[in-house]
């Protein structure tokens, strides 16, 4: 990505990256790492000042990429779980085609159970570029955006009621989300609600424990994609300890309630079902 950053840059799926790529390359230049080793190096230490977050490992070593990677290997939130095909958006009138999300992420080698784990990392993201409105940068994914806690799962797991305000309402990727100001991705709806996924989702919004841990061996596992584990050297002792989570367990946001959890288990397929 940052190796070759003319060309994956132009890729859809990668619009918001450019400001982290500009930051990263001139730091591993200066200091002589390889760019997979600062984005990696980097979320260890980045994840240790979060509270809640596990202390991930980190290994050192990898050697540039060699060449860019292809377009539309990387999922979108307005793509499907499974199949392909062309989804109409009725806002905009307009056709896209659709990735299958399991598929893509079966290619790099993770099952949807590994998928909903490393999605913890939405506990702590937000917004910029599926709805660009400028009230809406910055719009979190939980009601709790510096903290590495299972929010996210429950939150995503409530019923949607509306769009953020001083937003453009439903773009595509976007869904309906429970509580003013947050925002809800479409696929991490239906990941909440798939009957392959939900009930990972389900573990994971109520144990803050499992969900960090689960959380760091998706991650080791995704940090060593494509290297050998033996030839990298294991850095982790230099790793701090996170600060430990806020809650000891998830919560209701204010004007929430159990009454409002679409808890799905016994669809087939929700995404067949609801027509996505
Ligand atoms: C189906 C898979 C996924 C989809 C469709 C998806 C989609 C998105 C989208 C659309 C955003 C907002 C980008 C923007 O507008 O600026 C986002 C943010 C984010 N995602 Fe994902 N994501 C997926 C999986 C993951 C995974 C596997 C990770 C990490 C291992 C991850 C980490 C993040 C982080 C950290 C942010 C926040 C960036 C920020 O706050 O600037 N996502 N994701
Ligand atoms: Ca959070």
């Amino acid at each position: 990505m940052i190796m070759f950053q003319d060309v994956e840059l132009k890729y859809a799926a990668n619009e918001g990256v450019d400001f982290i790529v500009s930051f990263l390359q001139p730091f591993a230049d200066s200091v002589g790492i390889s760019y997979g080793d600062a984005i990696t190096f980097g979320t260890a230490v980045g994840l240790s000042l979060c509270p809640g977050a596990p202390r991930l490992n980190a290994f050192v070593g990898r050697p540039n990429a060699t060449r860019a990677a292809p377009d539309k290997t990387v999922p979108e939130p307005q793509d499907s779980l499974t199949s392909q095909f062309l989804l109409p958006h009725t806002k905009r009138n307009e056709l896209t085609l659709s990735l299958a999300i399991f598929a893509r992420m079966a290619d790099a080698g993770f099952t949807p159970t590994e998928l909903v784990h490393l999605l913890a990392s939405h506990s702590m993201a937000s917004q910029a570029g599926v709805d660009p409105s400028p009230d809406l940068l910055g719009a979190p994914f939980d009601s709790t955006p510096f903290d590495f806690d299972s929010q996210v799962f429950l939150e995503v797991m409530l019923q949607g009621t509306s769009f953020p305000a001083g937003g453009s309402g439903a773009n595509l990727g976007e869904d309906e989300s429970p509580l003013p100001g947050e925002f809800r991705l479409l696929s991490d709806r239906l990941f909440a609600r798939d009957n392959r996924t939900a009930c990972d989702w389900q573990a994971n919004a109520l144990s803050q424990s499992a969900m960090s841990s689960n959380f760091k061996t998706a991650f080791t596992k995704l940090s060593l994609l494509g290297q050998t584990q033996s030839k990298l050297l294991d850095c982790s002792e230099v790793i701090g300890t996170p600060p430990p989570a806020k809650n000891a367990q998830a919560f209701f946001p204010a004007g929430t309630n159990h009454n409002m959890i679409e808890q799905a288990v016994r669809l087939q397929s929700y995404e067949m079902q609801s027509g996505y």
